[in-house]
């Protein structure tokens, strides 16, 4: 961690200050003293937790008050009318969504430049994001699993329509050509889609100077390492040292205050991450919003559709049928079915004659008999082999790929690699550690996988394409293997659970 060059925010301070926005508790402050920022979180990099975030100025304690932000800094719908030109031009158009009220705020905002009376905010947003809209198609292909690429792809296209809709607006506020465009758009949604904190007015929610540089703490786990880096090496049936917690209140709009409040979600010691709690996330719901994914995510889960009637039980008569939730059948991040999906499977896969007078105890959780659960998690065992026979790599392709990434962060080194890769005349000294001791096949399809991501790279808009883009590019292209690794290690948890069961 390392705290962050306060000259780098002065002048960020100094505004959020002008503004009210303060993390001294209330009991502290004297009648007349200008608000202040320090007393209690500091701006710090955590490069292996969130990058730029929040650390503790000193000790904090669980449910203390630790940050507040008046009405007036904060950047929403409501702000959005107070800004007479804008609100005309909005009157013209009432059919926009709340967002993309926000997204057209947050250009005309950053279109007046130092005029802005936001400025000293807006410099300090992000450049860039790794959100599914912003994924090309190869990069979408490579998430591998048919609902997720299909996120992926409707991201982009959800978000194009939007900016269509909405060009007659940016249109009428001459924003200029560069904030009209639809990577000017891409850009503001995806701040609006990482950035913004629940407010019950608004559907895209607000954005909330210096609250928004609170990285993110998933329900459940406590963060108790000062970095809060978990462990990834995540065992079947470890319990992984972390102490499963309720989601706690940490944040929210207080209307009698007319400030957005946050509290400590726990005991924090000086210099540790101070976490906020955004939301229960699944891997690629966080990679689709946030543009990242947690190493360990206690609310990860697949989801699994139920076999038809008479599947697992040709020609039995299965009685009525109980109504079930699709989001509720799925395997945990563990490998384990959700309570749904093992009733229901304990269901269709046990006999006419038991049902009768057994239904109860599948519905409660139990074992209709030990016949009916072998027969399902048989079921579930060939459901999940299945599913990893339709990607096109394995878990241990994977793996290596993300290593070969990982050691050619940019996107030159990654060309320098397939360079040697395909070069039969290269000495074994200069081929890649990496490969060296993997198969033909293995080696086939990371090479075929490397050089299907640098051909898309050069066959997109090459005259837009900078270094810097396609160094993105990469990071993406890593997010979805990541993604598809981590998934394929929850099947493997429960191909493994299902053959010991
Ligand atoms: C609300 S912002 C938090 C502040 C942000 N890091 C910044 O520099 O402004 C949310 C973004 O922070 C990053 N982030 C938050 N929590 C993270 C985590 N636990 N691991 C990795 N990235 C995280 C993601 O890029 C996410 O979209």
């Amino acid at each position: 961690m390392a705290v962050e060059d306060a000259e780098q925010y002065a002048d960020l301070l100094g505004w959020a200050a002008s503004k009210g926005i303060t993390d001294t508790p209330p009991e502290l402050e004297w009648a007349g003293d200008s608000p202040t920022l320090g007393f209690s979180l500091r701006i710090a990099t955590f490069p292996e937790a969130g990058g730029r975030g929040l650390t503790a100025a000193r000790e904090l304690k669980l449910g203390e008050l630790i940050l507040r932000v008046p009405e007036e800094a904060l950047m929403n719908g409501k702000s959005a009318r107070q800004d007479v030109e804008l609100a005309r031009v909005l009157a013209s158009c009432p059919s926009l969504s709340d967002v993309q009220v926000l997204c057209v705020h947050l250009l005309r905002e950053i279109a007046k430049g130092r005029t802005s009376e936001r400025y000293p905010y807006l410099v300090h947003l992000p450049r860039y994001y790794h959100t599914a809209s912003f994924y090309s198609s190869f990069e979408a292909q490579a998430l591998q699993v048919k609902d997720a690429v299909s996120m992926a792809e409707g991201a982009a296209q959800s978000c194009r329509e939007q900016w269509l809709e909405a060009r007659p607006v940016l249109g009428k506020l001459e924003l200029g050509r560069r904030f009209s465009t639809f990577q000017a758009w891409l850009w503001a949604s995806a701040t609006i889609a990482s950035r913004t904190l629940y407010v019950p007015w608004d559907e895209a929610g607000t954005l909330c100077p210096f609250g928004d540089f609170f990285n993110y703490a998933c329900p459940g786990v406590s963060y108790d390492s000062p970095t809060s880096t978990q462990d990834t090496s995540v065992e079947d049936g470890d319990s992984y040292g972390l102490e499963i917690r309720d989601r706690l209140r940490d944040g929210g709009f207080e209307h009698d205050r007319a400030e957005y409040c946050f509290y400590a979600r726990q005991d924090y010691q000086e210099g540790q991450q101070v976490l906020l709690c955004y939301g229960t996330y699944t891997n690629l719901e966080l990679l689709e919003h946030y543009g990242f994914l947690l190493p360990f995510n206690p609310n990860d889960k697949i989801h699994i559709d139920l076999p038809s009637v008479d599947e697992l039980n040709p020609g039995a008569s299965r009685g009525c049928q109980e109504a079930v939730s699709p989001k509720d059948l799925y395997i945990d991040h563990e490998g384990k079915p959700s309570f749904s999906l093992l009733s229901n499977l304990r269901l269709r896969a046990a006999p006419a004659s038991l049902l009768k007078t057994r239904r109860h105890l599948a519905l409660a959780g139990q074992q209709i008999s030990p016949e009916s659960d072998k027969v399902l998690f048989q079921w579930l065992k060939t459901k999940c082999q299945t599913i990893l026979r339709s990607c096109s790599t394995s878990l241990q392709a994977d793996e290596l790929l993300l290593k070969i990434i990982d050691a050619h962060p940019a996107m030159v080194q990654i060309q320098k690699f397939l360079a040697v890769c395909k070069d039969d005349t290269a000495s074994p000294s200069i081929r890649s550690d990496l490969l060296f001791n993997a198969s033909e096949h293995l080696h086939a399809v990371i090479t075929h996988e490397v050089e299907g991501f640098i051909a898309s790279v050069s066959h997109s808009d090459a005259s837009s394409t900078s270094s810097l883009q396609e160094d993105l590019r990469l990071e993406r292209w890593r997010l979805a293997v990541e993604w598809r690794l981590g998934f394929k290690k929850v099947v493997m948890r429960c191909i493994s659970r299902c053959s010991r069961l």
